[in-house]
């Protein structure tokens, strides 16, 4: 492994084809003159499965967030497969294929498992039959407890109603806020092998992820955010590897999770 295999980010030349989902320099934040993203670029190519990793407070949430029209852009574009959706609201995004499983409050606790899937749904509701089937192929369980209500799921089975709520659209692109926070580390196993399962059923998928290590063993390709932005880019092979990497992000991110 040398330095040179890991780029600077935005540094990329090869030839690909189009990106399904593109930031370019975003610049934004939550409050007035306040920007936490400082110029993220990110790409993520058809199938791909993107980690997003780095530092507590380096905007990896509020990336997803922007991509998800819930931040302020002051700056910078999003496109989806080449399409300005840049600041576009959350139902316009839906609708245009853009899948956001939130970290928290992610189900209608009141709603069953079913009537869950079929708010992810509300826009195409003849399709229900169809996609319940594709979700149920993944999450099997999701299909022979429909009737039962999510506020009485488990943290990893309301993590897996939300994900199956999500993948309702057909997204052309899957955004995942920390998909294993809060969840026992068998859980959290669970949970990252049900999300490699839907990027090889041939979603693309964004994820952000606090579990630095266990995200880069199942992404194709990582960014190291810090400060809001892409400070490294590689294969998450390449960058588990690196150390400069290594001795920046994931020593300290390994440590805080008792690694
Ligand atoms: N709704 C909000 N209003 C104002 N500031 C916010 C809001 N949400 C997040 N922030 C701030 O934005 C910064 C980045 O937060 P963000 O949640 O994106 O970081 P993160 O990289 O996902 O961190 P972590 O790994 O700790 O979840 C933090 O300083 C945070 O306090």
């Amino acid at each position: 492994m040398s330095d040179a295999s890991i780029q600077a980010a935005g540094t990329a030349t090869a030839e690909r084809p189009e990106a399904v989902l593109r930031t370019e320099d975003l610049v934004g934040g939550y409050l007035p003159g306040v920007n936490i993203l400082n110029g993220c670029s990110i790409d993520a190519y058809p199938g791909e499965l993107i980690g997003i990793i780095g530092p507590n407070g380096a905007g990896k949430s509020t990336l997803l967030k922007a991509i998800f029209g819930q931040v302020n852009i002051r700056g910078g574009k999003v496109t989806l497969k080449g399409e300005d959706i840049t600041g576009l609201k959350a139902n316009k995004l839906v609708a245009k294929g853009v899948g956001m499983v939130p970290q928290n409050n992610n189900v209608f606790p009141t709603l069953t498992i079913e009537e869950n899937l079929e708010m992810g749904l509300f826009l195409k509701p003849s399709l229900f039959a169809e996609r319940f089937e594709f979700v149920a192929t993944l999450f099997p369980e999701l299909g022979s407890r429909r009737k039962q209500r999510a506020g009485s799921l488990s943290g990893g089975e309301r993590q897996m109603v939300a994900m199956g709520r999500a993948l309702m659209i057909d997204p052309s692109v899957l955004l995942l806020d920390e998909p294993s926070a809060g969840l026992s580390p068998v859980r959290q196993d669970e949970t990252f092998l049900r999300v490699h399962q839907i990027n090889r059923a041939g979603v693309s998928v964004i994820m952000v992820e606090q579990n630095a290590r266990r995200c880069l063993q199942i992404c194709d390709r990582a960014y190291v955010l810090d400060q809001g932005r892409d400070a490294y880019t590689g294969t998450g092979k390449e960058l588990a590897q690196d150390p400069k990497v290594i001795e920046l992000y994931l020593g300290t991110l390994a440590a805080d999770q008792g690694h």
